[in-house]
């Protein structure tokens, strides 16, 4: 049998969305930097399988200054724990943020957060402050803020969950009330707030939405599952084509693989014809809980060149962003306005 050759370009990027900024996103990064003078650390959380692309510009570009802490979560998800590669990975994520206190979390592991503790409980900074200490949660929409403020809660003061956390998106639409999450002798308490996840208003690069869109970034219904699952295989072939063998041999044909996926998983329509959205949303689902392999999206030392390089490494504003935005919608509606 002929040996398998993975795609080493993901053909179709053509008319992919490129925006998912909501109401709530746009009320909650403006309620964020009202708040800033009463925060004394930013915990941003960025999604350890796309550690560059989880970044959002507006985010940076909004808390400025504030003292940051920076928490890959979902590290369960993006390496196997103890590694070899997992160290090498970390080491390499380190380097994007000389400046900042890295930490990396997987919600099953209670030594992570527990981390992320021991550093806040011993911040000499804040050790003396009458008031106690505040810090915001932020980062890409479902990243898993409000999960790691509730392990934070539990091992900090051994307390039960206080926020709701889920699959999708959106789930917390504004900023929360203070969580404490460690109790000092001195009165020197620590609070944690949780704040709504914020998108970007427009996203330059269409790969970069895909990968977001493939963390849960943006709601399942914005980019077809099967445009994703296509992303997604093409991704799972560069790392290990056996992945899936449970279901298909490798291929880097989509359709066909959902086919045979929905019909070993059951997913069937009417007259036992595969039902492929729910086929490629319920593959999709398996990747996200880490069943069919754990490796990072982005291209760490590609990602590296590009942030060394400054005429590609140009942010946009909040304004550019915007702009881009609404002529990106401008261009659309032209093109379904055309005469035919
Ligand atoms: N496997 C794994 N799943 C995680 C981890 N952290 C969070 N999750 C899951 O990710 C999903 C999103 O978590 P949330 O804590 O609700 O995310 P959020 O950032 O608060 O989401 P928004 O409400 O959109 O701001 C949930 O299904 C969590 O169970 C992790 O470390 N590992």
């Amino acid at each position: 049998m002929a040996q398998f050759v993975p795609r080493h370009v993901f053909p179709h990027y053509g008319a992919i969305p490129r925006s998912y900024f909501l109401g709530h996103h746009r009320a909650g990064l403006s309620k964020m930097k009202n708040m800033l003078s009463s925060i004394d650390y930013v915990v941003e959380c960025r999604d350890y399988r796309a550690p560059v692309t989880s970044i959002n510009p507006m985010l940076e570009e909004a808390l400025g200054k504030t003292r940051r802490i920076v928490v890959y979560t979902k590290r369960d998800l993006g390496s196997i724990p103890q590694s070899s590669a997992q160290r090498l990975t970390e080491k390499k994520i380190r380097s994007f943020d000389p400046d900042s206190a890295v930490f990396f979390t997987s919600a099953r592991s209670r030594a992570d957060s527990t981390q992320i503790i021991k550093h806040l409980r011993n911040d000499a900074e804040t050790l003396d402050k009458i008031v106690g200490c505040r810090a915001m949660v932020v980062g890409m929409p479902n990243v898993g803020k409000s999960t790691l403020i509730n392990h934070l809660r539990n091992y900090g003061v051994g307390k039960a969950k206080a926020l709701k956390t889920g699959g999708q998106p959106g789930i917390t639409r504004k900023i929360g009330s203070p969580v404490k999450v460690i109790e000092r002798e001195s009165g020197s308490h620590v609070y944690v707030l949780d704040t709504p996840g914020v998108f970007m208003p427009y996203v330059p690069n269409a790969e970069n939405m895909l990968k977001l869109a493939l963390c849960g970034c943006v709601k399942d219904a914005v980019i077809s599952p099967v445009t994703l699952v296509d992303y997604l295989l093409y991704h799972i072939n560069l790392h290990d084509a056996q992945a899936y063998h449970r279901w298909s041999e490798p291929t880097n044909e989509v359709v066909p693989l959902l086919e045979t996926f929905a019909r070993k998983t059951g997913l069937l329509g009417k007259g036992g014809v595969p039902n492929i959205d729910s086929a490629a949303l319920h593959f999709i689902q398996k990747w996200r809980a880490g069943d069919i392999g754990r490796f990072l999206l982005d291209d760490l030392d590609a990602e590296h060149q590009r942030l060394n390089d400054p005429s590609q490494n140009t942010p946009l504003s909040m304004t550019q962003a915007l702009k881009a935005e609404r002529m990106s919608r401008k261009e659309k509606s032209d093109v379904n306005n055309q005469p035919e």
